[in-house]
Formats: structure tokens, sequence, C-alpha cells
């Protein structure tokens, strides 16, 4: 079996699977709706929101762009986000991350209604992500419920894994470890403190990149057979490179993500996913 796991084909596999889920709610009388806010003109920002809002139109989700300057007030930015929360076309809201330094980014993810919240940064979703709650509505982060999906899909087994992941922040690090935790993997969540990183990582069964550094973990770090997630997209002399380093690491992974076309793809289609469960969610 080919060692590597094909972000590009899963994703668009799954936009397929959704396209069939929007023309059944189309015929039911109304599309999915998604509001994407971007706040200033970060470059970074600007390719993604551009690759979300395509994703959606090709699927059939409305998707609709408040582009706004940088100079926008917090209370201002606010005050969109309420007009979004009240609009009953719009069933999902992301607000492009960064924001700002002048604008408060917890207080803006505060103010998404959490039953529009698609990104999953909303304390009551990741409060349900924490206790483990399935009964009620919950939304989980983009990037962490897509590195679940290629894990799962390339058919390996989480129950009873060591799963070791290099990153602590609330979008990709914690929320990855709560998801696998919740699969019944064995975690470790490693950071900037930790003593021995490769001690840690050579134990990995499932060891997950989100450093932010290029190159960071090494093939010698990693154990014989592991599946490996690359989540680092980081761009050095204009070229995209992950937070591992591939080749050295391809030699003794047994599965692999590359950059481009692991993680990234998957985020988008997990705001998709989500942004049709939303409009499931609000009904007609
Ligand atoms: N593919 C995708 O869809 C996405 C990709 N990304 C990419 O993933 C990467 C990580 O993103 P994000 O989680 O937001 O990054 P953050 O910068 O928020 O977090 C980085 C984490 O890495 C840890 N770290 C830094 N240096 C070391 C070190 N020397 N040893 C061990 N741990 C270290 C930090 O530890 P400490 O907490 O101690 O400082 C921190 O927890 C980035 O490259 C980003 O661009 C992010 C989101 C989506
Ligand atoms: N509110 C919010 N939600 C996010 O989900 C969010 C965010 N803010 N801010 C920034 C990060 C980053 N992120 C990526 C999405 C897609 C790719 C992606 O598709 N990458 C392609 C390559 C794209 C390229 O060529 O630049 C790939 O890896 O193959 C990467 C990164 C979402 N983020």
């Amino acid at each position: 079996m080919d060692k590597v796991i094909d972000g590009k084909q899963i994703a668009k596999n799954i936009r397929e699977e959704l396209k069939s889920q929007i023309s059944d709610q189309k015929a039911e009388g109304r599309v999915p709706g998604l509001a994407v806010v971007l706040v200033g003109d970060n470059p970074a920002s600007e390719t993604y929101v551009g690759m979300k809002e395509k994703a959606a139109e090709e699927i059939g989700i409305h998707s609709e762009l408040h582009d706004v300057d940088s100079s926008i007030s917090q209370e201002e930015l606010l005050n969109l986000v309420d007009q979004l929360n009240n609009d009953n076309r719009i069933d999902g809201i992301l607000v492009q991350l960064p924001l700002p330094d002048h604008i408060d980014e917890l207080a803006v993810i505060e103010a998404i209604d959490p039953g529009k919240d698609v990104d999953g940064f909303h304390p009551i979703n990741t409060g349900r992500l924490f206790s483990g709650q399935k009964d009620l509505l919950r939304f989980d982060p983009c990037t962490p419920l897509g590195i679940i999906e290629l894990i799962e899909r390339k058919g390996v087994d989480i129950e009873g894994k060591n799963a070791v992941i290099v990153g602590r922040s609330n979008i990709v690090g914690k929320p990855v470890a709560h998801l696998l935790l919740e699969r019944n993997a064995t975690i470790t969540v490693c950071h900037s403190r930790t003593k021995d990183l490769k001690a840690e990582t050579l134990d990995a069964d499932i060891l997950v990149a989100a450093v932010g550094r290029p190159n960071f973990i090494t093939g010698e770090m990693v154990k014989e057979g592991a599946c490996v997630i690359d989540v680092g997209i980081n761009r050095v002399d204009g070229k995209l490179i992950g937070d591992v380093e591939y080749d050295s690491a391809y030699e003794r992974a047994g599965a692999i993500t590359p950059v481009p076309g692991g993680v990234g793809p998957m985020t988008i289609a997990m705001l998709m996913k989500n942004t049709v469960k939303a409009r499931e969610y609000h009904g007609v």
C-alpha cells in the first residue's frame, strides 16, 4: 500500500459526498450559507479565504465575503458578527485569523453564535469537545477534524495507539489531542518546554507535528511504521515546507502526509462539512 496520505484526493472525495447532501438541502428549500469575514489585507489570509470561497461555490454552498479595512474598530466588528448571527440565510460564520493587534480575538470568537461557529473555536464548542459531549450540537475545529479523517480514511486504527502531538495551540494541538483521546488513543502533548522531545516522538504510533518550524521533525525522531501527520505550513524562499523533513521521515513512516496536499485541503473540506451540518441544524 502506498505510504503517502493523499489529502488533496481525500478532500475531493469529501467535497463530492457533500455535493449530493447540498443538492438535497437545496431541494428542501435552501442551500447552506457561509459568511467569511476578512479583516485587513494579509496576503496569506487573502489566499486562504479565496480557496474557501472557491470550494464553497463549487459544491453549491452560498458564500459571502465581508472584506473590511484593518482600521475597523472592535465594536464595529462585533456589530458585523451580530448582524451575521441574525441573518437567517447564514448558517456558518468564519472570522479569518489572525486579527489586527487592536482587536481582541477571543472577544470576537465569543461573539459568534455557537450554532454558527463552523470553525469550532467558540468556548461552547471547545467545552463540549473537552467534556466529550456528543448529544448536543458540537462543531469541532476544521484542521483537527481533517487530521482524524486522514488517519481513519487511510485505515490506521486510533484506539489504544500512542499519539504524540507536537504543539499545543488552541486551533490545532489541543483540539486534535482531545479528538484522539475521544477515539481512545493514549495522548502526549509536547511543546517548547518538553525536556526530551525525541524520546517522546520515538514512542509515537501516530505523530502530529503542529509547530510552525520548517523541517523540525526529522526521520530519526520517527518510530518505524508510524503514521506521520504534518500540519506545518511554512513559506521558505517562496516554497511551502512542512514541519516534517519529508524525505527522512518517509523512510521510517508507515504512512505520511505531504505538504502541500496533506492537511491543508482537509481543513477546507471540513469547513464545508461543518457548514452543511450547520444548515442541517438550522433547518429551512
Ligand atoms: N494545514 C492547515 O490547515 C493549518 C496549518 N497550520 C500550520 O501549523 C503550524 C502550527 O500552527 P499553530 O498551532 O497555529 O502554531 P502556534 O505557533 O500557535 O503553536 C506552535 C506550537 O509549537 C510549539 N513549539 C514551538 N517551538 C517548539 C520546539 N522547539 N519544540 C517543541 N514545541 C515547540 C509551541 O510551544 P509553546 O506553546 O511552548 O510555545 C506551540 O505550542 C504552523 O505552521 C501553521 O501555519 C495552522 C492551522 C491550519
Ligand atoms: N478562522 C480561521 N480558520 C482557519 O481554518 C484558519 C484561519 N482562521 N487562519 C489561518 C489558518 C490556516 N489555514 C489553512 C487552510 C488551508 C490551507 C491549504 O489548503 N493549504 C494548501 C496549500 C495552499 C497554498 O498553496 O498556499 C496545502 O497544504 O496543500 C492551509 C492553511 C486555515 N486557517
